[in-house]
């Protein structure tokens, strides 16, 4: 699947082909991704559909089987320091050394990063309410997200990088890490990559999209263009309809009896008309959530497996 992508020097990562196995298991498919500056993207896919193996690319700590990989222009593994200086990363569980106080993971990040702020790394410690004196070992899950954020983040990284960071975190700690992140991005320039399976969040925060499914890349682009394009019609056939109708320019067709849900993608001027020629009426025209779209597109995924499992069963 072929998606637009900006010039090499508008893009923050650059990813093209790129595969990747575990034995026999394909982790990453042939995918091929820009990241442009400014702004957050949203990597999204459900639990294994290769997110973390992506960003350990973006990191450099796995090389491309196929395919290529760049950060601001350059290689993560042949650059690793020149690359990483320029990144804060989040794991989804941070490891931090739990003896440690927060003022001393402040003082022992700042050692790594010339850039440090730390008047920067006390507002947001502020921020997020952290006792300078706390051991880390003692602090909550989400007291321990947020002292990684603000680890990952005081250096001010042209590149956020944060994996699934609010996973298995109640809604207020959610929202806290939330606003830290759009904060990021208010600062000139900087670019924030975040990845979750929870599709409300990064419609929330972010510019850019990116789907992930079963190691394919379903869908990428502006969340604006990507809403934008789809359209939702339940569509009302004068007779029950026994199985799904065929219908040109949908993406999937649900329902049952006289009533069928179509949502096309791009499509949306030429759908009436087929639908009429069918003789269906349309009774409702909406946006479809990202949800709904994400669903979409992971099924014709599916099915397109199917067909060509079938193929091959057949040769
Ligand atoms: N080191 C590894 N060895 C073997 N298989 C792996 C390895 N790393 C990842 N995989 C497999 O590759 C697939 C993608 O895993 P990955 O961790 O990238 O998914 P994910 O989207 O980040 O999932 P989650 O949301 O659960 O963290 C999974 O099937 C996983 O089991």
């Amino acid at each position: 699947m072929k998606f637009p992508s900006p010039s090499s020097a508008e893009a923050v990562v650059s990813i093209t082909g790129l595969c990747r196995r575990f034995g026999s298991k394909t982790a990453l498919q042939e995918v091929s991704l820009y990241v442009p500056r400014g702004g957050v993207f949203g990597l999204v896919g459900a639990n294994g559909a290769g997110k973390t193996t992506l960003i350990k690319h973006i990191l450099g700590l796995l090389r491309a089987e196929s395919g290529s990989v760049r950060v601001f222009d350059v290689d993560p593994v042949a650059d690793p320091v020149g690359v990483l200086g320029r990144i804060g990363y989040l794991s989804e569980q941070p490891d931090l050394p739990g003896w440690m106080r927060v003022d001393e993971l402040m003082r022992y990040t700042q050692a790594f990063y010339p850039k440090w702020d730390m008047a920067y790394a006390e507002k947001l410690r502020e921020q997020f309410g952290l006792d300078p004196a706390a051991r880390l070992k003692t602090l909550s899950k989400g007291q321990q997200a947020k002292a990684g954020l603000l680890a990952a983040q005081a250096h001010r990284p042209d590149l956020l990088l944060l994996d699934e960071p609010s996973s298995g975190l109640d809604p207020i700690v959610r929202r806290d890490i939330l606003e830290a992140v759009i904060h990021t991005v208010a600062d000139e320039g900087r670019t924030v990559f975040f990845s979750s399976h929870l599709l409300e969040e990064i419609e929330r925060v972010s510019d850019h999209i990116a789907m992930l499914h079963e190691g394919k890349l379903v869908m990428c682009g502006s969340l604006d263009e990507i809403k934008l394009q789809h359209r939702c019609f339940i569509l009302r056939f004068p007779t029950t309809q026994t199985k799904p109708p065929v219908i040109a320019g949908a993406l999937s067709v649900s329902g049952m009896g006289r009533e069928w849900s179509v949502m096309c993608n791009g499509a949306r001027n030429e759908l009436p008309a087929r639908a009429l020629q069918m003789g269906a009426e349309i009774v409702e025209e909406r946006f479809p959530s990202l949800n709904e779209i994400f669903v979409a597109h992971a099924g014709v995924t599916a099915s397109a497996r199917a067909n060509s499992e079938e193929q091959t069963t057949a040769h």
